[in-house]
C-alpha cells in the first residue's frame, strides 16, 4: 500500500494494534500488516496489545531493577563500570548521557539512570544484590526477541518481502535491554535539561514498556507540536528507528521523542521507570535500500553502511556532550 500524500497533521495519533490476529495466523492477520504500515509510514509510533509477552516476566525485572536502584548512588556509581564481560552489566548514573546530542543539540546531560544489557554487548559484573537481577533481564530479552521476531515477519509482509528475509541479521544481533529510572526531581532541573532530551533511536526498532507519570514519553508530531503516547496497561510502544528509516529509503519514519519533565507541583511525585528493548541487527548487516522501496523508479537516497559502522558513528555522538 503506497501512500502518495503527506498525511495530514490532524491525522497523526499513535494507535493502538492488536497483534494477535497476526501472532496466531488467524484471520485479521493482513488487517493487523495494513495498521502497522500505515503506522510506520506516518508517525512511526504505534502502540501493541495481544502481544503474548508474559506480564510475570516484565513485573519481575521491573521490581528487580527497582531495587537496584533503591540502593545509594555512592554503591551503584560501583556496578558494572568495567566492560570486560560479554553479557555483562553497565551502569550509567544521572546526567551521563545526553540524547539530544546525536541530533547536534547540546544540553546538560539527561535526568535519569540506567542499567544496560545484552548478551553481545560488553558491560561489568553484575551485582550481588538484588538476586535474580540478571536472570530477570535474560528472561525479558527472550520476551522481547520473541515479539520482535513476529514485528520482523509483519513488516517484511507490509513491505512484500519474503517472511524470513531480515532472519540473517538477526543471527547473533546486537540488541540492548536497558531499564530506565527516572527519579524525582526535587530541584529545579538546569536550563535545557529533560529526563531524555529529543532524540531519535539508533537501530531497527525499540519495544517499550512504558509507565504512566507526570512527565512522560512524547512524540513529535510532523509539525512541530508534541503528543503524548498513551499509555495502556499491558501494552507495549514500538517505534521504528534510524537504521530501518534508512533501510526504506526514508519512507518508514523514525520520529524524534523526549521524556518531558514533570511539571513544577508535581516534582516529588513523578518518580518514572521504563523499559526499551532496542532491537539491533547483527554488525556484518548492510543497510542497503530495500528493492521495494526503489520501484516506480525511485533511486536510492543512501550508500550501504554496515551495521557495525553506524552504530558506532551514533553511539559516540550520544555521549560527547560537552
Ligand atoms: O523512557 C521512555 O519512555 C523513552 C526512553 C527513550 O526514548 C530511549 O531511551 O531511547
Ligand atoms: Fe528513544
Amino acid at each position: 500500500m503506497q501512500r502518495e500524500t503527506t498525511p495530514q497533521v490532524s491525522e497523526q495519533t499513535i494507535p493502538v494494534i492488536d497483534v494477535a490476529p497476526f501472532i496466531t495466523g488467524g484471520e485479521g492477520a493482513s488487517d493487523v500488516v495494513r495498521q502497522l504500515e500505515t503506522a510506520a509510514r506516518d508517525t512511526g509510533f504505534f502502540l501493541v496489545t495481544g502481544h503474548g509477552v508474559s506480564s510475570e516476566i516484565t513485573k519481575r525485572l521491573y521490581d528487580l531493577a527497582r531495587s537496584f536502584f533503591d540502593f545509594p548512588q555512592e554503591w551503584k556509581v560501583t556496578q558494572g563500570r568495567t566492560t570486560d564481560l560479554d553479557g555483562g552489566v553497565a551502569f550509567s548514573p544521572i546526567a551521563d548521557e545526553a540524547l539530544a546530542a546525536t541530533l547536534g543539540i547540546k544540553t546538560p546531560g539527561d535526568y535519569k539512570e540506567s542499567l544496560n544489557y545484552g548478551p553481545r554487548l560488553k558491560g561489568g559484573a553484575w551485582p550481588d544484590q538484588p538476586a535474580g537481577l540478571r536472570q530477570a533481564f535474560i528472561d525479558y530479552f527472550g520476551e522481547m526477541e520473541r515479539l520482535a521476531f513476529h514485528l520482523r515477519q509483519a513488516f517484511c509482509a507490509a513491505i512484500g518481502l519474503p517472511a524470513e528475509y531480515f532472519e540473517p541479521s538477526f543471527v547473533d544481533h546486537l540488541s540492548a535491554l536497558r531499564v530506565i529510572n527516572y527519579p524525582e526531581q526535587e530541584e529545579t532541573p538546569l536550563p535545557g535539561q529533560m529526563r531524555a532530551g529529543m532524540h531519535t533511536d539508533y537501530g531497527f526498532m525499540t519495544i517499550l514498556r512504558s509507565e504512566a507519570s507526570p512527565g512522560g514519553l512524547q512524540v513529535q508530531r510532523r509539525d512541530g507540536e508534541w503528543l503524548d503516547a498513551p499509555n495502556i496497561e499491558g501494552a507495549y510502544v514500538v517505534n521504528i528507528g534510524d537504521a530501518f528509516m534508512r533501510w526504506t529509503n526514508d519512507e518508514w519514519v523514525s520520529t524524534p521523542h523526549r521524556v518531558a519533565n514533570p511539571p513544577g507541583d508535581r516534582k516529588g511525585s513523578a518518580r518514572r521507570q521504563s523499559i526499551p528493548f532496542f532491537l539491533n541487527p547483527n554488525a556484518g548487516t548492510v543497510i542497503e535500500c530495500l528493492a521495494p522501496f526503489t520501484r516506480h523508479g525511485k533511486a536510492a537516497k543512501y550508500d550501504p553502511i554496515t551495521y557495525g559502522e553506524y552504530i558506532a558513528l551514533k553511539t559516540s555522538q550520544a555521549f560527547s556532550k560537552s
